[in-house]
């Protein structure tokens, strides 16, 4: 149960008074989720999520939530935070930073078929040119310098062809970095998380892309990978599933056509997509912080990934 900080019904009302969002008739923390606090909230006015950040700062939380208000401001099917009379959307609640959002309508479709990837493939085309003149900046804190940070960190709990593996790829993508065509990738606020479970349907359509909370700027190609790797594939084998990613990326590419460094570095990124969740998931699973870790994501499942797509390069 994602409830690590209890909130009572009177103090939730309050905030939500601020915030005139009505009066509140239910209250119900939400199960799962492995980062914040999360409470579904009923008013007479509508349906929200009200989280309490556990982990992400007060510094880093503004850029977090002021993308997704001006993604929601332009159309973009993302929760909107907020705001109180002073238009400030970043609460404190229990002593946590906290945010208001509206609840997405429906549910994450975890077995998704090639209209499901058209339709991520679509909004995130969208968004990604919707957010490129937001004001704001954050680096993707996930990216090529945490992963330099934490290999050395997880080394030790690795076999020696884990390692070999490992060392050789962060060489490789420090390698990629480096390049006159890495430079080329155009770049702006990307989810950089998203996952199936990421992404609400309702009735066969997209209502949603949510949980913000590893978004940054990084290149729009790593967002596009981080999608591939987790809607194009097989779960059980990690095997790249060619039907769902043709639809993906067309689906993509007819909104933001891709430019020639995006092609010809989409196998590279791909490995560097799954190089990045297998990183995050031995430093979740061998490194869990207190009480916030109920039940660490399997980091051999990215492992197999990053395998498979050094094989069998993936080309868009
Ligand atoms: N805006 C929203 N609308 C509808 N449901 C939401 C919304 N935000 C969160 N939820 C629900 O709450 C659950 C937990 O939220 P979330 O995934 O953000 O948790 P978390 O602990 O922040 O992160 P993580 O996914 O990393 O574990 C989601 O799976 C989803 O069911
Ligand atoms: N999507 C991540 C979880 C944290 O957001 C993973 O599957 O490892």
């Amino acid at each position: 149960m994602a409830v690590f900080t209890e909130v009572s019904f009177e103090e939730a009302q309050a905030l939500l008074r601020q915030l005139n969002l009505g009066e509140l008739r239910e209250l119900r923390g939400i199960e799962g989720g492995i980062e914040n606090t999360n409470y579904f909230a009923t008013t007479d006015q509508g349906e929200h999520v009200l989280t309490l950040f556990e982990r992400l700062s007060a510094e880093q939380l503004p850029f977090y939530l002021h993308l997704m208000k001006h993604l929601a401001q332009r159309g973009i099917p993302v929760p909107d935070p907020a705001a109180d009379r002073d238009g400030d959307i970043l609460h404190r609640l229990k002593g946590k930073p906290a945010a208001v959002v509206n609840r997405l309508r429906g549910r994450s479709v975890l077995a998704p078929g090639p209209e499901h990837c058209a339709a991520v493939g679509t909004t995130l085309a969208r968004m990604h040119l919707a957010a490129r003149d937001f004001n704001r900046s954050q680096p993707n804190l996930r990216g090529l310098a945490w992963w330099n940070e934490t290999v050395p960190v997880v080394l030790v709990h690795l076999s020696d062809s884990q390692r070999t593996l490992i060392l050789a790829e962060l060489a490789f993508q420090n390698h990629v970095a480096a390049s006159s065509a890495y430079a080329a990738l155009p770049r702006g606020p990307v989810h950089a998380d998203l996952f199936r479970d990421n992404v609400m349907f309702d009735d066969g359509q997209l209502s949603g892309f949510f949980d913000f909370y590893f978004a940054g700027v990084d290149a729009w190609l790593f967002d596009i990978a981080v999608c591939l790797n987790d809607w194009c594939i097989e779960l059980e084998t990690g095997a790249h599933d060619a039907v769902r990613a043709h639809s993906l990326l067309a689906a993509y590419t007819a909104v933001r056509p891709l430019a020639a460094a995006e092609r010809q570095l989409l196998p590279a990124l791909l490995r560097a997509g799954a190089l990045r969740f297998w990183i995050s998931r031995l430093w979740d699973f061998h490194l869990p912080r207190e009480a916030a870790m109920l039940q660490p994501h399997d980091p051999g499942h990215f492992e197999r990934v990053l395998r498979q797509r050094i094989r069998q390069p993936v080309t868009a």
